[in-house]
């Protein structure tokens, strides 16, 4: 097979490829059946009817603890005119769940009874026929259905199973998944070494699927990694298409218009292709086809392309395979803490991190590309903007279908503002300290901070903005741009900011001014934040003009990435924290200290939520671990530093 590149056909929209999926596949169970023990059988389908072999209770029970009678011997019983039963005769003890004695049919509970002597009962109210006695049957009659072809087992029908005499069951066999991942760059990670070779990549789509499948009650074969090859990949798929066991093939990766992209055509070429290219995003390149009347599938590369594509199409097929309903996602309205851009004609799903503030859910847009793994892990939601929409404004309500918990998202403290690796130490000591709350934390720079609680958008921001007249902190800011927000500012601490430079310091760069110079490479942190404010009054102390500084319009939303971004040699220096250099084991270059603190909208600021928070920047095990991180100052942390309605 030639490797001419593959042009994607008429690409479908999401609905048109769905419905072609259900036009061309059968969507009803069917397949094997296979004999399993019952007390395994939980989530599996029934293939067959089951009949009860037993009744239950298989005799009249007691079904509470007292004395078993003729009903019809009590009547007339009253409280002025009580009855006497001889015991052993007309009146026999039993205790629950015991058999009825002969020529009885009530059962009158021991506290309704007055014991006169060893032989005698009084009794002062009548027993009707069959009062709390289980009768024969009651709960199953042996021969009667228990359960109807294709309903899905669960623990409790495990019971009315044994109950009723069944110790097997004919469940329809678990619908078979052929998992090929291909590429050449794959390793497994059976094999992973201590240091990727550069351009390797670990293979991890087909385990992530493999497990999604399980979830769903189906099952996988997966195959070792086959290399880009058309005629290799083909037989592969050749010889599983013809496997009586193989339900289902899925090619992994190689599904979009690269050269070496062979899922398409291995398809067309055993079978038939009905789909390349539906209009969403990730999962655009998915390809969707037959061989052997099996679905065969070319799964998008990259991982969430791969999960998007999974969710959209193998589900449903695996889902009607085993007579069960697609899970049905939970939605709730959340309100964008920015902007979202969409793409006409094309459906998008945006992951993103919720949490309730106030009255609100929101919603902050997580990173879109479908190669951050990340991206879904951190997820709380998923944002789906229609192919007919521009984007979401931010003060639209958009529907979120949920990854969590309602609760986990309704306890989610909500941190928007500048970064500092200090609050990912709180989020990990909140979790290790709280069975209840998680911190939550979208990074958008200190204005963005402010922004965010200036429209109640979250519990707190991280800020650190330096008032380049006077030298103070956030406090002229707040003013400025809160005025009407009651808020306090907590100190997390102070910390050192610094030129990030690469090991030993190659270029010897020995502070601000040496950032004009043409041998070096600079990376900036994007308007808005402190970081820049910090740059910027730096720069014009020192007379450096920013025009003459090489990269000061590369822009970078996080101390980390600056840091990556020099640890990669994208840039020789940027100026961030010495925690994100000493974490990268890049070398420091201190310029300044700065106060890095929270500012906490009064409204939250003594509830239980926050309250915990603060506990948790005053105690020690905080402090430990900032000293641990390196650059930190922390002889104010805790403290509240001004309140600005006071
Ligand atoms: N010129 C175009 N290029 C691309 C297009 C396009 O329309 N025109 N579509 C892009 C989109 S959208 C996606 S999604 C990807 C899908 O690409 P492939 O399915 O061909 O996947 P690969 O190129 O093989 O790999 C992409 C990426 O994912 C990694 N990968 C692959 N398999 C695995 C695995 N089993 N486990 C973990 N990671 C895996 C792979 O190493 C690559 O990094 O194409 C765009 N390109
Ligand atoms: O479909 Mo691709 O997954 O958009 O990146």
């Amino acid at each position: 097979m030639s490797s001419s590149r593959n042009i994607y056909l008429k690409m479908k929209t999401l609905r048109e490829a769905r419905d072609l999926l259900s036009d061309r596949f059968a969507l009803r169970p069917a397949g094997r059946g296979e004999t399993v023990a019952v007390t395994k059988a939980a989530g599996r389908i029934l293939a067959q009817p089951v009949y009860a072999r037993l009744s239950s209770p298989g005799f009249h029970a007691a079904a509470m603890d007292g004395v078993a009678v003729k009903a019809e011997a009590t009547f007339g019983a009253t409280e002025a005119n009580p009855k006497i039963l001889d015991t052993g005769t007309r009146a026999v003890f039993v205790n629950t769940g015991h058999i009825m004695p002969a020529n009885t049919n009530a059962v009158i509970m021991i506290e309704d009874i007055l014991v006169i002597d060893e032989n005698r009962i009084q009794i002062e109210a009548p027993a009707f026929p069959w009062q709390h006695v289980r009768r024969m049957g009651e709960d199953i009659v042996a021969t009667e259905l228990l359960f109807a072809r294709h309903h899905r087992i669960t623990a409790y029908c495990i019971g009315a199973l044994l109950t009723g005499g069944i110790t097997e069951v004919s469940v329809l066999a678990k619908p078979c998944l052929f998992l090929l991942p291909t590429g050449p760059e794959l390793v497994d990670h059976r094999q992973m070494p201590e240091e990727l070779a550069p351009g390797r990549v670990i293979e991890s789509n087909s385990h992530v699927l493999g497990q999604m499948a399980k979830e769903l009650g189906a099952q996988y074969i997966r195959h070792d990694i086959v290399t880009d090859n058309f005629e290799l990949i083909s037989q592969t798929v050749s010889e599983a298409a013809q496997d009586p066991e193989t339900d289902m093939i899925l090619i992994m990766g190689g599904s979009s218009s690269g050269s070496e992209d062979f899922a398409r055509q291995v398809i067309e070429s055993l079978g038939e292709v009905h789909v390349h290219g539906v209009a969403m995003m990730p999962g655009k390149p998915v390809v969707i086809g037959e061989i052997n009347g099996k679905p065969a599938f070319g799964i998008p590369g990259y991982p969430v392309s791969a999960i998007m594509a999974f969710e959209q199409f193998v589900t449903p097929l695996i889902c009607a395979m085993l007579g069960r309903a697609e899970p049905e996602p939970e939605i709730i309205h959340v309100q964008p803490t920015r902007k979202i851009a969409g793409r006409l004609g094309m459906e998008q799903f945006v992951r993103v991190k919720l949490g309730k503030v106030g009255a609100n859910i929101v919603a902050t847009p997580l990173p879109r590309g479908a190669g951050t793994i990340t991206s879904i892990t951190e997820a709380h939601g998923i944002i789906r903007i229609d192919a007919d929409k521009e984007g979401i404004r931010e003060d639209d309500t958009v529907s979120a279908r949920l990854l969590k918990d309602r609760r986990y998202i309704e306890d989610t403290i909500v941190a928007v503002g500048s970064h500092d690796n200090a609050i990912d130490v709180l989020a990990d000591l909140l979790r290790a300290e709280s069975s209840r709350y998680s911190l939550s934390s979208s990074h958008v720079g200190s204005m963005g901070g402010l922004m965010a609680v200036k429209k109640g958008l979250c519990h707190f921001a991280g800020t650190h903005l330096l008032d380049t007249h006077d030298g103070t902190y956030n406090i002229s800011y707040i003013q400025k741009f809160l005025p009407d927000v009651p808020v306090r500012l907590v100190r997390l601490a102070e910390r050192e900011q610094g030129l990030i430079v690469a090991p030993g310091n190659p270029k010897k760069l020995s502070g601000i001014t040496d950032l004009a110079r043409d041998d070096v490479v600079f990376v900036n942190r994007q308007s808005g934040s402190g970081t820049r404010v910090l740059l910027d009054f730096h720069l014009r102390g020192a007379g450096v003009d920013p025009a003459a500084i090489t990269g000061y319009e590369n822009e970078e939303f996080t101390h980390m990435a600056v840091a990556v971004a020099v640890l990669g040699r994208a840039a020789d220096a940027g100026l961030g924290i010495r925690a994100a250099a000493r974490a990268l084991d890049l070398d420091f270059i201190p310029v300044a200290t700065e106060s890095y603190e929270l500012v906490i909208p009064e409204a939250f600021a003594e509830s239980g939520r926050i309250r915990l928070l603060t506990e948790m920047i005053g105690s020690a095990q905080f402090i430990e671990r900032l000293h641990a991180m390196g650059g930190y100052h922390t002889q104010n942390t805790g403290r509240v530093v001004w309140k600005s309605h006071q």
